[in-house]
């Protein structure tokens, strides 16, 4: 048993002591009031009895005969109140009384004696002068009533007793009216969640007792409990010394998808990897004939767990199969000779079938020609010879050969090596289908109501410790994080909790804890731990919800589960550009994937397009020829340098191309190409100029597709090409939102020097995976937090320059997966590649781009810009090139010598000023 010493001051015992001799006096006063007669000797009768009838003795009589003469009935509350009160105040802290708290008691007790008193008078009095009176309202009562009478009224003295009545309790009880109420609905609450739990429970037992359940429900809802768990758990509860808050709700403590059936034989998957060894007395064989699991997955077992006890009380898991694969652990793998021998044997089998099958076709072949119908007869044999080349069966000669070459088919490229291992038939679904992603099973929680109360109890306890009182009122149970919501008391700053997050996760034991200092729509602050058991987010779980399928935008993207578990969806075309950073292997890449996965999922290669670059070569070339992208994933920084410059190019051109139509963004644009369209009065190229194309008169303009720029490791492009990059990368990012162009940038390196003052003012939405410092932290989201994250998918989403931060799980899925979806699209369409994206214009070679250029030598434009910019006042850099007529790596160099010279200031926010309009000077 746990105790919880608390160190009390003298005043506090000496509180601590009055209470309870308060306690003791009480208990006298319930005796003598229990034995109380009338026709005792006491103040207010005196009988002709030598000795007292009441049990108390003479004093008690007395006492309770004063009383009731004063109070009358309300006399004969007294005694209790004396028991009570203190008895309440003793189990709710003491320590917390004060003077005031005190004499605002006394007063309320007063009231609401008083106002009883009248009431009582005034009901249960027949007349004035009958010595009834003191039986009911008392002298107290009498007197209020005799005087007040005149001037109030009946009405008048009933309403006021009423409101003597509440207001003394109020004072007395020490709690607001509003609280209570909010306590009563809690209570209410809590109530119906015990019932519901309790129902669970029952119906869990019942189904493990019950050998005669229907199949349905046991796929359903097999849950095993390990008996040695239980006990303690309810041993743990029964030991709670502090008084379990009753007013805590617990939220999400339950599942409420349940497993669909398909998903039982991966469910064992998941489910056997916590159990390294379940005891025989708790494996119960059920008849499911399910396909047992493949011999790969005994790698997947878990031995990290010594013993069953830290085994979590509820595992999903189906018994049959669990033990057949923890027999396969052992024995499998001891007989693989076996199982090489099956397959030969197999092969036999097939051969056998094959030379039957032979022989049909011969007698077939016999009888079509009988009737005439050799070419329908050949028609069918080919089409099905086309079926089965796959499968075709090897002859005894090839069956030695099968190893080595049988699965090379026509090429000599090993299928390792195959850039496309299988040419896909064309998809006939107009779009993906989300049963391309796995079917992963929901996994149960393992945390239980008993933990929750426990952790909550640690919680206030530590916290109070560190002079922190608060109290835990919600909580909430995610699928990785379970969030303790605390009210602080009045005039606790929250960030005074996130000061000691530290000290509190080592005081709690977690691995490490996050503060939320705001709940958006509550009062409370939030302390999220981790739960030992984490669960993935599936990444078609989130797709396949009505959030990501009813959002209207067409760049929905999602991310995953919030902590409630809810799907989170976001919208590309609002943030409008995104900055993605986090230590390395937190879960970016995954993070990545998941965007890009859920707008493949919603958008055709007309609607939006993709430009990658990823200088890690292996992340993003999954993606390569899909029908989607503009060029090919780029993974030469130069190069990438390159397709930013286009993008800046395009935005103009497109900048152009909405002016001329006279409409603000591409939504319009699109909108009056369809217009005219539809009327058969396709629009002409206002921009286009002989020569563009081959055409000979400007050839009708087209829809704009959206263009997403993803970039998965930005600070390998910032080394090789920074200013420029730099540079580029603001000048899309202020303009580039109305035109439709959009910027994902990835990077594991959350420094000042990537993520650049420039870049941070013009990407306003970021996304954080866990990182290794505060500082980091800051770097990304402008506050700490996210060195508190679990890694893994675990990030904090802050957007559109919002500083509030909701925490997400990011959503997985396998490479596999990625790799049937980027499949898919090929299938469906080659892509349409921009030839000059990757090329450098003819003033934009290599040394003006800055790659290997020397300072010293100023650019023979310099003086004419500098007249011109100090002449017109104007400092951008797409002016100087239209001016002049240069590409923008030149008139971005001339800027940047322009800097070097102090003619116009460094870069900020985007904009330069001129800080010297006589260059004579210089
Ligand atoms: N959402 C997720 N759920 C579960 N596991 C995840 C999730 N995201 C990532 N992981 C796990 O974390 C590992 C690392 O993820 P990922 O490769 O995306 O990290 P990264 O930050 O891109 O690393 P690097 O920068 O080194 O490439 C993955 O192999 C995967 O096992």
């Amino acid at each position: 048993m746990k105790l919880i010493i608390e160190r009390l001051s003298p005043q506090q015992y000496i509180v601590k002591l009055l209470l309870i001799l308060a306690v003791f006096i009480g208990c006298y006063l319930v005796v003598a009031w229990s034995s109380y007669s009338p026709f005792d000797n006491s103040w207010s009768v005196a009988n002709s009895y030598e000795y007292t009838i009441n049990k108390a003795g003479f004093l008690g009589a007395w006492i309770i005969d004063l009383l009731f003469t004063f109070l009358g009935y309300s006399g004969n509350l007294i005694p209790f109140l004396m028991v009570f009160i203190p008895i309440y105040i003793l189990l709710n802290g003491s320590e917390n009384i004060t003077k005031l708290k005190i004499a605002l008691g006394g007063v309320g007790l007063i009231l609401f004696l008083s106002g009883v008193s009248v009431i009582l008078t005034i009901y249960f009095t027949t007349s004035y002068s009958d010595i009834e009176h003191y039986l009911s309202g008392g002298v107290l009562g009498s007197f209020l009533v005799s005087y007040f009478y005149t001037i109030l009224g009946k009405f008048g003295l009933l309403f006021f007793s009423t409101i003597f009545i509440i207001i003394g309790f109020l004072l007395c009880s020490g709690i607001s009216m509003i609280n209570l109420l909010v306590r009563f609905y809690h209570w209410l609450i809590m109530k119906n969640d015990d019932l519901s739990i309790q129902e669970e429970n029952e119906t869990d037992l019942a189904l493990k007792n019950d050998g005669n359940i229907n199949k349905t429900t046991e796929l359903e809802e097999i849950i095993f409990y390990n008996p040695k768990h239980l006990q303690q758990n309810e041993q743990k509860a029964s030991d709670n010394l502090v008084d379990v808050n009753q007013f805590i709700n617990i939220n999400g403590l339950r599942n409420k998808e349940q497993p669909k059936e398909q998903d039982l034989t991966t469910d064992i998957n998941a489910s056997v990897s916590v159990i390294p060894d379940i005891p025989d007395n708790l494996v119960q064989q059920k008849n499911i004939d399910l396909v047992p699991p493949a011999i790969d997955n005994i790698g997947d077992l878990d031995f990290s767990h010594n013993t069953t006890e830290e085994v979590l009380p509820k595992v999903r898991i189906l018994p049959s199969q669990e033990r057949e694969l923890l027999n396969k652990s052992v024995s499998e793998v001891d007989n693989i000779q076996n199982i090489i021998d099956d397959i030969e044997e197999d092969n036999h089998l097939a051969l056998e079938f094959a030379q039957l099958e032979e022989q049909r076709l011969q007698q077939m072949a016999k009888r079509a020609k009988e009737i005439n119908a050799e070419d329908a007869f050949n028609r069918i044999v080919n089409e099905s010879q086309d079926l089965m080349a796959d499968t075709s069966i090897p002859t005894d000669e090839d069956k030695n050969k099968v190893v080595n070459y049988a699965s090379y088919k026509d090429t000599l490229i090993h299928p390792a090596l195959q850039q496309k291992a299988v040419t896909n038939a064309k998809p006939t679904t107009p779009m993906p289908s989300l049963d391309l992603l796995e079917d992963r099973p929901v996994e149960a929680h393992t945390i239980t109501k008993e933990e929750i109360l426990e952790t909550s109890q640690r919680i206030e306890q530590q916290l109070r410790n560190f002079n922190v009182k608060a109290n835990v009122r919600d909580v909430l149970v995610g699928p990785v994080v379970t969030r303790y919501e605390l009210e602080l008391q009045p005039g606790v700053k929250a960030s005074k909790v996130t000061n000691i997050d530290t000290d509190l996760s080592r005081a709690l034991m977690f691995r490490s804890i996050r503060v939320a200092e705001v709940i958006p729509g509550k009062p409370y602050i939030g302390i999220e731990t981790p739960n030992t058991h984490r669960q993935t987010v599936p990444l078609k779980d989130v797709l396949d919800s009505d959030e990501f399928r009813n959002a209207n935008s067409l760049l929905t993207m999602a991310l995953g589960k919030d902590i409630s578990g809810k799907p989170v969806v976001v919208d590309l075309a609002k943030m409008p550009h995104l900055l993605v950073a986090g230590a390395t292997g937190s879960g970016k890449s995954v993070g990545v994937n998941t965007m890009i996965l859920s707008l493949l999922f919603r958008v055709k290669p007309e609607q939006v397009k993709f430009i990658m670059i990823d200088p890690k070569v292996v992340e993003l070339s999954i993606y390569n020829d899909i029908p989607h992208l503009l060029t090919e994933v780029v993974t030469d920084m130069k190069k990438a340098a390159n397709a930013l410059r286009w993008c800046v190019d395009e935005m103009e051109r497109r900048y152009q191309l909405l002016s001329a139509l006279r409409v603000r963004n591409i939504e319009g644009f699109n909108d009056k190409i369809d217009e005219y369209n539809a009327l058969g009065m396709p629009i002409p190229n206002p921009v286009w100029k002989p020569g563009d194309t081959m055409d000979t008169l400007p050839p009708a303009l087209e829809k704009l597709s959206y263009i997403v720029v993803i970039v998965d490791e930005f600070a390998d492009l910032m080394m090789v090409a920074g200013k420029q990059v730099e540079e580029l990368i603001a000048r899309l990012a202020q303009k580039a939102r109305a035109i439709g162009i959009h910027l994902i940038l990835a990077t594991q390196r959350p420094s000042v020097d990537v993520i650049t003052g420039l870049i941070k003012a013009n990407i306003p939405s970021r996304i954080a995976f866990t990182v290794a410092s505060k500082i980091d932290s800051r770097t990304i989201l402008d506050q700490a937090g996210a060195e508190a994250l679990l890694g893994r998918g675990d990030m904090l989403y802050s957007g559109q320059g919002s500083s509030e931060l909701i925490r997400v799980h990011g959503a997985f899925m396998s490479d596999d997966e990625v790799a049937k979806i980027a499949d898919d699209w090929r299938a469906r369409g080659k892509p349409d590649y921009i030839d000059n994206i990757l090329e450098s214009t003819e003033d934009d070679t290599d040394e003006n781009l800055g790659f290997g250029e020397s300072s010293d030598e100023v650019d023979d434009l310099f003086d004419q810009v500098v007249e011109f910019v100090t002449s017109t006042g104007t400092t951008s850099t797409s002016a100087v090139q239209r001016r002049f007529r240069v590409g923008f790596n030149r008139a971005a160099r001339i800027m940047e010598q322009l800097e070097e010279q102090g003619i116009v200031s460094e870069m900020q926010n985007g904009k330069r000023e001129i800080l010297s309009r006589t260059y004579t000077d210089y």
